[in-house]
């Protein structure tokens, strides 16, 4: 069997080789050729997969590792016959420590916040039990759910109301609530003063245009945006304008990129009838430096200081802006490689820090996922 694999699908051998021959392509630049033989592709989001990459070719499974599913056409892998499937949920914890992070570097703690969360499945869902467990007020957009999936259920004029709105739907274009500029400028203009925006779903759903616009005639918002429409050419003047920058890598924590991998390993299998040969904790390496000291000051300060030590966000920004300024590759290549060289980042419950004995600061670290270890 021949199976076409994305470059940045880590550990791809380590599944799929005993399955069959694994090639490994650029994703961006797949084309027809590439899979013309192939029996299985692996993507990840930056692989249009449809009618002109797929006809005629002898793919019958399509996967892609990541939780996005707006890159597939699924209309015509339906009427092809070619049986796809996705990763729901295998890095919705690594958005989570994104958003905690982001919070963290512009000073915005979020446990004396209204947070509003727009999209509330796998990742937004995870944010905002997260969030209710450190008893922070949370109101949810997101027109699909009912009140006995979340109680927390509101109009949107009143998510956009909260200080802190956070982001998570997919990019829909079709249905009843296409999420394509859901956000345009009479939407974001409803902000309160002194909001944080942050979206980590896809950059289309807020029209960046609009974005730039309001941001040149308010300078109260504080926007975090770790995807951009047009990626990965992304507005530069837009970057230039919001807080936080990062090149799509939300949810790019190690753990989460392997959860991705190993789940579509376990749909692959499926389909083709196999039996799994390798499974996430065979391949799960042990993180690097995982004990931690508990630093000193107040519980904010301590959560902030741990949070730092172990996913150091401002890195990103700084590794995106750095690469702007330089100018010695074009910003679509430079905003690829940042992504294709991300360092490895582990999630927060990979780390353990030895308990205060002191409930105010252990709840706080329990909840945002640390290990605790009793003295
Ligand atoms: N920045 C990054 O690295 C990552 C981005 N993502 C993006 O986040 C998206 C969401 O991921 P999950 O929560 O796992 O997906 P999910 O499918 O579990 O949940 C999405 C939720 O959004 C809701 N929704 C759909 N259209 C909406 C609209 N117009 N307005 C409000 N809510 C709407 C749905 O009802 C659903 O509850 C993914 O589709 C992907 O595009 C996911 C992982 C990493
Ligand atoms: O899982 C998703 O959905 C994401 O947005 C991925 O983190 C995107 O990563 P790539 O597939 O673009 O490497």
């Amino acid at each position: 069997m021949k199976i076409v694999a994305d470059e940045n699908i880590p550990l791809a051998e380590a599944f799929f080789e005993s399955a069959g021959e694994v090639v490994r392509l650029p994703g961006r630049n797949l084309n027809a050729d590439d899979v013309h033989d192939a029996d299985a592709l692996l993507v990840r989001s930056v692989t249009r997969v449809d009618e002109a990459l797929l006809a005629g070719s002898k793919v019958k499974f399509v996967g892609t590792c990541t939780i996005g599913m707006d890159h597939l056409d699924q209309a015509y892998l339906n009427k092809a016959g070619i049986t796809f499937d996705n990763a729901p949920g295998c890095n919705a914890n690594s958005v989570v420590e994104y958003v905690y992070a982001a919070l963290c570097r512009l000073g915005v703690d979020w446990r004396n916040r209204s947070v509003g969360i727009i999209g509330c499945g796998n990742v937004g869902g995870a944010l905002y039990r997260a969030l209710k467990s450190q008893g922070v007020e949370c109101r949810c957009y997101d027109p699909l759910l009912s009140r006995d999936q979340n109680p927390d259920l509101a109009a949107l004029e009143e998510v956009l109301q909260c200080d802190i709105v956070s982001m998570h739907t997919p990019l829909t274009t079709e249905g009843s609530h296409p999420s394509r500029h859901m956000m345009g400028y009479e939407q974001l203009n409803k902000l309160r003063d002194g909001a944080v925006l942050l979206n980590c779903g896809r950059g289309a759903v807020i029209d960046n245009q609009a974005l730039s616009r309001l941001l040149d005639e308010r300078d109260d918002l504080q926007v975090v945006l770790d995807v951009w429409e047009w990626e990965p050419e992304i507005s530069v003047s837009l970057l230039h304008q919001v807080q936080l920058a990062s090149p799509h890598i939300a949810g790019y924590s190690y753990d989460g990129k392997l959860k991705g991998t190993s789940m579509i390993y376990q749909a692959f299998c499926r389909h083709f009838g196999l039996n799994e040969q390798t499974t996430l904790t065979d391949v799960l390496p042990a993180t690097e430096n995982n004990r931690l000291t508990l630093p000193v000051g107040d519980v904010w300060q301590v959560i902030c200081k741990l949070i730092e030590q172990v996913y150091d966000i401002h890195a990103d920004d700084r590794a995106l802006r750095d690469m702007v300024a330089a100018s010695a590759e074009p910003v679509g290549v430079g905003f690829d490689r940042l992504r294709k060289q991300y360092p490895v980042r582990r999630e927060f419950n990979n780390y353990i820090v030895p308990a205060s004995g002191n409930p105010a600061i252990d709840g706080p670290l329990q909840a945002l996922g640390f290990t605790l270890e009793s003295r």
